[in-house]
């Protein structure tokens, strides 16, 4: 529908979009993305016939733009360009009427009814119908620029052009008129060309992306494609990372603003660890991403603080989270900020133990109590519930910069770990007599500091993989033979 040949837009003697060739499909969301300065604007206004293009061409609909009379144009296509206009002496509705012109047919010819029908309706759509006696400059920035669209809209054109439409828009104007783009897009194959500044926006709405720089097709295909982080570095120049939406497939890009000056001392050092038969808190002034099972921050959460609860074997609560709250609060931490385990293991029997010095820094927190003791391949014999608890509880503090998949990784290390320490302990599961793989209550913590060397796995074949499993690996058999020696068992 709309074609790009060799397209090159100069002012003066400097290209600004350098030979572009692109496609465009009918009923096609297409979104333009760039730095500052990379030519999004001027492509746009060459595609709107704006501004002429110094060599190449572009057709709309099998035709040349040059050969349109500006009429017809106008009635092809709308375009809602970056800056408001100052026309603010006019009221909303004269404003959304100069959107008929191109339907006129004489200079003195009056609305028709069907004209007033496709201006109301315009208003209506972009909920500026209340404001339609009101003058230009009585409205705010968002919904000037919201009339400015019904303008567009009442040119009922095949082709929309807009150029950062979202700017003065608060959030749920960015989003109805994003919604409101895509269902036109998809109901009346109306074609969508917008340049858009928020990534995340783009990557949400788009079918396909261009990436321009210094007036150059760096990339053209779906968010997915296009938001690749690397090349997204390059070309934003700027640190970034690429996660997955959580509730639909598309790409989400978060910025990485510049460190803090770190502080001299390391993360690990920098924790600060109070210990008693009670819990074990440890408290940092830097926050840690921690990827858990715990009662309070499970999943990944950043935390500045970590709290590992003693509790009584007959512990019951009916809602555990409240109640832990309420025990953080009467402890005088805060509850939003702490990670919380529970453990009826006796913390005496606790180890806390850090790597050595030519090993990647890694400090492990290990409490446990095996009365249940568990078989993983026999325990859907037992029953669901049982009154002793034991539970091991494991935290792993990393010095360094891990992505997802090496937490996921370094979990996997941990409990490989734990269960050859069980099982070179000795321990079974009381129930099937067979050798435990864990207890039915076990729970575990992944944190990193997000600083420092990089890990990019963390499985058993890396150096940060094997100092994890051998401090888990002999801070479990540790504290099981504290355990034992307070039982009086061997
Ligand atoms: N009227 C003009 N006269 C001379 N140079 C111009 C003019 N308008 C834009 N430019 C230059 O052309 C280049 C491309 O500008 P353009 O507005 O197309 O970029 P953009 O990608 O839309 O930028 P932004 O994200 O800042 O809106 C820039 O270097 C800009 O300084």
């Amino acid at each position: 529908m709309i074609t790009c040949q060799n397209v090159t837009v100069q002012y003066g003697s400097m290209k600004v979009v350098d030979e572009l060739s692109l496609e465009i499909k009918k009923g096609e969301f297409f979104g333009i993305i760039g730095p500052n300065g990379s030519g999004k604007t001027s492509l746009l206004k060459a595609i709107g016939g704006g501004m002429i293009p110094v060599n190449g061409e572009i057709i709309v609909d099998g035709k040349s733009l040059s050969m349109y009379r500006s009429k017809d144009l106008a009635k092809k296509l709308a375009v809602l360009p970056q800056d408001s206009e100052t026309a603010f002496s006019y009221s909303v509705w004269d404003v959304v009427s100069l959107g008929r012109y191109p339907y006129q047919k004489g200079w003195l010819q009056g609305m028709t009814k069907q004209d007033e029908q496709v201006i109301t309706e315009a208003l209506k759509q972009t909920e500026t119908y209340q404001f339609r006696d009101k003058l230009l400059q009585q409205l705010s920035g968002g919904e000037r620029q919201r009339v400015l669209l019904a303008r567009a809209l009442a040119q009922e054109p095949d082709i929309l052009l807009l150029d950062e439409p979202t700017n003065h828009l608060d959030l749920s104007h960015q989003m109805n008129l994003l919604n409101a783009l895509k269902h036109w897009a998809q109901t009346r194959q109306l074609t969508v060309v917008a340049v858009l500044h928020d990534l995340n926006m783009a990557s949400l709405y788009c079918d396909r992306i261009l990436l321009l720089d210094k007036g150059k097709m760096i990339a053209l295909d779906s968010p997915t494609h296009v938001m690749e982080e690397g090349q997204l570095e390059r070309v934003y120049g700027v640190s970034l990372n690429r996660k997955e939406h959580p509730s639909v497939p598309s790409p989400l890009i978060t910025f990485i603003p510049e460190r803090e000056r770190e502080n001299q001392l390391s993360a690990i050092d920098r924790l600060i660890i109070d210990r008693s038969p009670e819990r074990i808190y440890m408290k940092s002034d830097k926050k840690w991403k921690a990827l858990s099972s715990a009662v309070l921050g499970a999943g990944f959460r950043w935390h500045h603080a970590f709290v590992n609860r003693h509790v009584n074997k007959d512990y019951l609560a009916d809602d555990p989270v409240t109640e832990c709250k309420t025990y953080l609060h009467e402890n005088g931490i805060d509850a939003n900020d702490t990670l919380t385990m529970m453990t009826a293991a006796r913390l005496e029997d606790a180890s806390i133990i850090r790597s050595g010095p030519d090993a990647p820094a890694i400090l492990v927190m290990i409490s446990a109590g095996t009365s249940n003791a568990v078989d993983a391949s026999m325990a859907y014999k037992l029953a669901d519930w049982k009154t002793t608890v034991g539970t091991i509880n494991t935290w792993v503090f990393i010095e360094g910069e891990l992505p997802e998949a090496a937490y996921v990784q370094a979990l996997m290390t941990v409990t490989e770990a734990k269960v050859k320490a069980l099982h070179d302990e000795g321990i079974r599961d009381p129930v099937s007599g067979t050798l435990a793989t864990g207890t039915s209550t076990d729970s575990v913590m992944i944190a990193s500091a997000q600083t420092g060397p990089y890990y990019e796995y963390a499985g058993t074949i890396t150096p940060v993989g094997k100092e994890i499993a051998r401090l888990v690996y002999e801070g479990m058999r540790t504290t099981i033979q504290h355990y034992k020696k307070r039982m009086g068992v061997s």
